[in-house]
């Protein structure tokens, strides 16, 4: 079904009052009605989208042999490169390949009283023969987190809370993440699950999609809806601690992406916009908290305000081969 999103210009932020104030009613209405929304006027020109799409496509082009020896396998940070199907959500394997990039920082290796989460700092793993990938994809992790960091304190502002409410929460070293995804067609079962229906785990993702399709958001009748490529924009979508922040005011909302027709190859660029892994999540003050739902309770899916332990939840589940190899310990309480 093609139900397009509401299109929220960013730009309109730096035109006056009455302009700003028309986004605000929009951009609340996005967030607060459907989680998800087409984001342009965001000023990432054509070219720069350009030079990330063109070393996307020479990273998957590269022989297997070049991304097999990146593998997150390697990785107790779970960065580096996921085979098709090793990767699973809602319990079944996800049709794509994918190359997951953080900040570039040193290993922590959380001591005997520290939380786990802190495995999740790291250092990437780069491909030896495509070198403009690390500058690119570092480039524009920097590039889209003001992108993000704007965005983000219009959307509190639009919905009468203050805009630099989780300005401490980001400062430092805020853990984002890139990933870099090839969906290949179908699998050779004809499932059709290019990765299954979740929610992203941190506050904004800003999402770069080709001109394919297959990415399906969930919506108020429950249905998945297809959100149509627009070209130039970047898909928005809430992830769970905004849900958390807000006690259900905003959703995080369920997508999924359906696999490719046979022999049509999709690529995607999610960009999670993240605080610091040990910030918990403060309650946001805003008018209409008093009358907010609650955070969803799913006890397959518990939502956690400190962000480290949301963000490692979602790692240790839809990586179980990393996370058998690296963390066991971590694993198996949650399956005794
Ligand atoms: O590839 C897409 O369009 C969406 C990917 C996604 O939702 C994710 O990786 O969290
Ligand atoms: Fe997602």
């Amino acid at each position: 079904m093609t139900h397009q999103l509401p299109v929220i210009d960013l730009s309109a932020a730096s035109r006056g009052p009455a302009e700003r104030a028309r986004l605000h009613t929009e951009l609340h209405s996005a967030a607060h009605d459907v989680g998800f929304f087409q984001l342009v006027g965001h000023g990432v020109t054509p070219a720069e989208t350009a030079a990330l799409t063109s070393v996307v496509r020479a990273f998957f082009a590269l022989p297997d042999s070049e991304r097999f020896a990146i593998s997150n396998l390697n990785s107790p940070h779970f960065r580096g490169y996921t085979r098709i199907g090793d990767e699973r959500t809602g319990g079944s394997p996800d049709w794509r390949d994918q190359l997951d990039i953080g900040a570039e920082r040193s290993a922590r290796i959380p001591g005997p009283d520290e939380p786990a989460y802190w495995w999740l700092e790291g250092p990437n793993q780069w491909p030896t023969a495509l070198p403009e990938l690390r500058t690119t994809a570092l480039g524009w992790i920097d590039r889209l987190s003001t992108v993000a960091g704007r965005l983000l304190r219009e959307l509190l502002a639009a919905i009468g809370a203050p805009e630099d409410f989780y300005d401490e929460a980001f400062a430092g070293h805020p853990h984002l993440h890139l990933k870099v995804v090839r969906y290949p067609g179908r699998a050779p079962d004809g499932a059709d699950q290019g990765v299954g229906a979740h929610k992203d785990y941190g506050f904004l993702t800003l999402l770069l999609q080709d001109d394919i399709g297959g990415l399906q958001v969930e919506r108020e009748d429950g249905a998945f809806h297809d959100v149509p490529p627009l070209s130039g924009a970047f898909v928005v979508n809430l992830g769970e601690l905004l849900e958390v922040a807000t006690n259900g005011y905003l959703k995080a909302t369920n997508h999924r992406v359906v696999s490719p027709a046979a022999a049509r190859e999709r690529f995607s660029v999610p960009f999670f916009y993240n605080p610091r892994l040990d910030a918990r999540i403060e309650p946001l003050p805003f008018p209409h908290a008093d009358r907010a739902p609650g955070a969803t309770q799913d006890p397959a899916n518990p939502l956690f305000a400190e962000y480290g332990r949301n963000e490692l939840k979602g790692w240790l589940r839809a990586h179980p081969g990393v996370a058998r190899r690296h963390h066991a310990a971590l694993v198996a309480p949650a399956t005794a």
